[in-house]
């Protein structure tokens, strides 16, 4: 579990942007100098080693000095630097690539409340120091002060410095920024920095540390409401400790032992029983910024990627369609039709762009409404659908669970935030006034009483490839083993329940559809069911698992050649469909396409049944969580 964060002074992370060679680096290594946070002689080493290579001394060639220094506790790594006023302690990010920024701001590794625009006096106003801005104002940060650099350039003018400020405050106006404020400065002279300079005596406002302890830290915890996305679950069942500790870090909010917690998407709850701290004592309770864990009364089934809030408190959003402000920065265009993955807190799911609303150039401003895919270094509306519901919230009310990453081929390539939930369009029911009417006796309350978990196992594969010869001695061992289950298989739901449908696409799809409806409805009741049916259709199989939910399913690839499968021909129906007798069958008249990325292949031209069988045990085995039966209840509360 990651270590609890040790808290003194207040630290405040700042992002620094600018256009490059606008002079950011030189400001870092001023600020640095004038606030005392250089290692003991680290200024005379740069400016002896300047002297030597006969090379006039920088401040910005201080943090390359400094880059290679990991011990000191100023130092810095690729991307951040520290330094402390009497108030506290500032964590400067520098936003060079902007990716690795982005990653930093949505995973809260170091995640910015305030930003220094750097803008050059002698070059004025350029494209990414608009860009920047906009990307600022987009991810909510709006603390802003807009530093006019190499003010020497220029012979301190105040003209020229007036002249960007009223350039540069109309672009940011436009993007709902109001600068704190706009200092004159010098960073190769040091004007402005730690001390108001006597070359710009016509400015009235304060230096860049003071505009610094002027910006509001964070907000105090129990301001917000508790989110804490789930980072993951660990178990202890080992020497009589049952525990399992829910565990991630606190983006808002604050909880304590006996709060109702409410995990969202699944909207499951639990009452906090213990809050536990990584080498150190339970505590009480615990708040924002804090990697923690804690432990429920009851025994829930919740997965890595939900965000636990507080009952009473106001909820996230939880939907699979969202509409998006993104800004690109990947290589390739991100395109309609394509499958990206969105990562958002601990979650990380597909996403496909739905619809691009509009195009926004983030420097000029300007729209365009019928452009259908993203550029790099465009910024776009769009509605994204999601592969599942996610739950999160709006920039304006919760920024640090509103902010997503996305990623294209391993690698992120945009970021935003989101602006809107909408209706999932699957939602029909909503539409026609049909209402899931919940019991009160809960799912747990059905897991506690048989003492097992819902579990679907879903054996695909060819016609004689072995699925239900498998899924028959599973049936037969899990049995065995007390466990409370069902076999469906497509010979006998045929029979019955799907006797209307044949074997053409459409009715494939709908005998699969039906059938996740039925084990859906039995992984509720807190059965195992062990479906075998050819389901040749990733996109049914993928429904399959979206709707009973992943961490309940299990796919099975039962894997053997269209030529092994004719050569057993179990029931002859191979050598009817050569025949011409049957349609549509299989392999031969009809496709099957193979699973992607199933949870375990089961080549049975390789195995045989009773090693076929093992294996898919020990899968069960290792999915089932068995509820304790000493805490089985008969009755729900
Ligand atoms: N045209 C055609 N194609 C494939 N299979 C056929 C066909 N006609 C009848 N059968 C018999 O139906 C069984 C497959 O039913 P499923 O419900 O599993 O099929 S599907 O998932 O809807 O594709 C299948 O059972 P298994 O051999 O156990 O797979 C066959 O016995
Ligand atoms: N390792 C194996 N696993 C499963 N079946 C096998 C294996 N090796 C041979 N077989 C034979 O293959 C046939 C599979 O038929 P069946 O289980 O009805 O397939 P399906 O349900 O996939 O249509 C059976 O006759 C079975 O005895």
């Amino acid at each position: 579990m990651a270590k609890v964060l040790e808290r003194q002074k207040e630290d405040l992370s700042i992002v620094i942007a600018g256009h490059v060679d606008h002079g950011k680096s030189t400001i870092i290594g001023r600020l640095l100098a004038d606030t005392d946070s250089l290692p003991e002689g680290k200024l005379q080493q740069v400016k002896e080693t300047c002297r030597r290579n006969s090379k006039p001394f920088e401040y910005a060639f201080l943090l390359d000095a400094l880059k290679d220094e990991q011990s000191q506790g100023i130092t810095i790594d690729s991307a951040r630097c520290f330094f402390e006023t009497d108030k506290r302690r500032y964590i400067i990010i520098d936003a060079p690539g902007h990716i690795e920024f982005l990653k930093n701001m949505v995973t809260g590794a170091a995640r910015a409340e305030a930003s220094l625009l750097v803008i050059d006096a002698d070059e004025g106003v350029r494209e990414n120091s608009r860009r920047h801005g906009y990307m600022l104002s987009m991810l909510g940060i709006k603390q802003v002060a807009v530093l006019i650099n190499k003010m020497d350039l220029v012979g301190y003018n105040q003209q020229i410095f007036q002249e960007i400020v009223e350039e540069y405050t109309e672009f940011l106006h436009q993007i709902n920024i109001k600068p704190i404020s706009f200092i004159p400065v010098s960073g190769m002279r040091g004007d402005n920095i730690a001390n108001l300079s006597k070359r710009t005596k016509w400015y009235q406002g304060e230096t860049i540390l003071e505009v610094l302890d002027s910006f509001n830290g964070e907000k105090l915890p129990g301001d917000k409401p508790f989110r804490m996305p789930i980072q993951d679950i660990y178990k202890f069942t080992k020497g009589g400790d049952d525990r399992r500790i829910i565990a991630g870090t606190i983006e808002s909010g604050q909880i304590k032992i006996g709060d109702e917690i409410v995990f969202y998407p699944s909207g499951k709850r639990g009452k906090v029983k213990s809050i536990e701290a990584f080498n150190e004592d339970p505590k009480e309770s615990v708040s924002v910024g804090y990697a923690t864990g804690f432990t429920l009364e009851e025994q829930i089934y919740i997965t890595r990627g939900e965000v636990a809030t507080l009952a009473g408190q106001s909820r996230p959003q939880a939907t699979s369609r969202i509409k998006v402000n993104l800004f690109w920065l990947g290589k390739n265009s991100m395109k309609k039709q394509k499958d990206y993955y969105l990562k958002l807190g601990t979650t990380k799911v597909k996403a496909k762009i739905e619809k691009v609303v509009r195009v926004i150039d983030a420097s000029k401003l300007s729209q365009n409404e019928d452009k259908n895919e993203i550029e790099r270094h465009d910024v776009a509306e769009c509605i994204l659908k999601l592969e599942k519901a996610i739950a999160f919230d709006l920039i304006n009310e919760i920024a640090e669970t509103s902010r997503f990453v996305i990623i294209d081929n391993y690698e992120i390539a945009g970021g935003g935030i989101i602006q809107n939930a909408l209706e999932d369009e699957e939602n029909w029911v909503s539409e026609n006034n049909i209402i899931w009417h919940e019991g009160e006796v809960t799912y747990e309350d059905r897991c506690r009483n048989i003492g097992q978990q819902g579990l679907v196992v879903w054996f695909t594969g060819l016609s004689g490839s072995g699925k239900s010869t498998i899924a028959v001695e599973v049936e037969k061992e899990l049995i065995k083993q007390g466990k409370v289950l069902y076999r469906l298989d497509g010979d006998n739901i045929r029979y019955g329940l799907n006797s209307d449908l044949g074997f053409i696409k459409e009715d494939r799809d709908e005998n699969i559809r039906r059938i996740t409806e039925v084990a859906t409805l039995f992984k509720d009741a807190g059965l195992i069911t062990l479906a075998s049916f050819i389901s040749p259709f990733k996109s049914m199989r993928d429904f399959a698992k979206k709707k009973i939910g992943e961490e309940n399913f299990i796919e099975i690839y039962v894997k053997a050649n269209i030529e092994v499968c004719v050569k057993r021909d179990p029931k002859g129906l191979y050598e009817k469909a050569k025949q011409g007798e049957i349609e549509n069958f299989t392999g031969i008249s009809s496709p099957y396409e193979e699973p992607e990325d199933p949870d375990v292949v089961i080549d049975t031209e390789e195995l045989t049944v009773a090693e076929s069988v093992e294996k898919v045990l020990k899968l069960v085995d290792s999915l089932q969580i068995t509820v304790d039966s000493e805490t089985q209840k008969r009755h729900p509360n």
